[in-house]
């Protein structure tokens, strides 16, 4: 396998009032019990590290964590298996477990983001958007969606905020089922501390899919994985609606993807 610093970079160009950080943050504490809860999830670490010795991670049989990833030998890259397979949790190994960082095939988004991307104005979106330079694989890890973690109420406050002041809205909304029960919700805001994942667009018809990964947190990193082959020079879009597009709500903007499903209205997941 390439090292993973060859494939990965962090370095992009962002603008001058956006906090680039490297992974979610908490925002701002605000001394509700609400936001206690979040920071103490934030402040624990995960204690389900495998004790594989020396292998390579990739078989659930083997790893607790395994399965999620195989390495394409021809793009010499490793890809999220199959994404109905992501309806178990992805969780990579990290420091903590018995197997070995060199051999180890179950760590991919902690590495941070790919390299070749590329922030420009996106002419079908009237605004910046994210594009790659080279071709990219699906299933392939694109970078995470970081940025600042919220509270339900502090979430609905911006978007609020939002939707008055008629401002970009980038309050994303995760929400993990385990049989049909949500179990967790995880929101991020980029709008002032983020990544460049804060920079892709939303599509009806995306190349791209979120999910949610565990390395050693409680609160998982959202992934951002090619839905399929994606060619040189395309935009990258994920659909903002999330996991179950039957309980979207709209935002009230119009969508600009030009997609053939395309619903006429930008999506969000809604805060129960
Ligand atoms: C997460 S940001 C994406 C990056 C943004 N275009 C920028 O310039 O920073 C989300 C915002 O981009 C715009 N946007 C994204 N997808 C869109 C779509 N399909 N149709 C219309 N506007 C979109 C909306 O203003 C939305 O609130």
């Amino acid at each position: 396998m390439e090292n993973s610093e060859d494939v990965f970079n962090d370095d992009y160009e962002h603008p001058e009032n956006v906090e680039y950080i490297l992974e979610s943050v908490l925002m701002p504490s605000d001394g509700s019990s609400e936001f206690n809860l979040l920071a103490e999830d934030y402040n624990s670490i995960l204690l389900n590290q495998c004790r594989c010795n020396e292998t390579t991670c990739e078989n659930i049989e083997t790893c607790t964590h395994g399965g999620q990833y195989e390495f394409k030998p021809q793009q010499k890259e490793l890809t999220l298996k199959k994404l109905e397979n992501t309806a178990r949790p992805i969780i990579e190994c990290n420091d903590l477990c018995g197997c070995s960082k060199n051999s180890c095939l179950n760590r991919l988004v902690q590495y941070g983001p790919r390299r070749n991307l590329e922030i420009f104005h996106s002419t079908r979106y009237r605004s910046h958007g994210l594009r790659t330079k080279v071709h990219i694989p699906s299933g392939a890890f694109i970078c995470e969606y970081a940025g600042e973690l919220l509270t339900v109420t502090e979430a609905k406050k911006r978007l609020e905020n939002n939707h008055t002041l008629g401002l970009m809205n980038y309050v994303l909304v995760l929400n993990e089922y385990s049989n049909e029960k949500k179990q967790q919700v995880t929101i991020v805001d980029p709008s002032r501390r983020g990544n460049i994942g804060r920079y892709l667009n939303h599509s009806c018809n995306p190349n791209c899919y979120i999910g949610a990964v565990r390395i050693d947190c409680p609160i998982p990193k959202l992934g951002i994985f090619a839905a399929r082959d994606i060619e040189a020079q395309e935009e990258l879009c994920f659909h903002y609606g999330g996991e179950d597009q039957s309980k979207n709500i709209n935002e009230g903007k119009a969508c600009l993807c030009a997609a053939a499903n395309c619903t006429g209205f930008m999506p969000n997941t809604s805060i129960e």
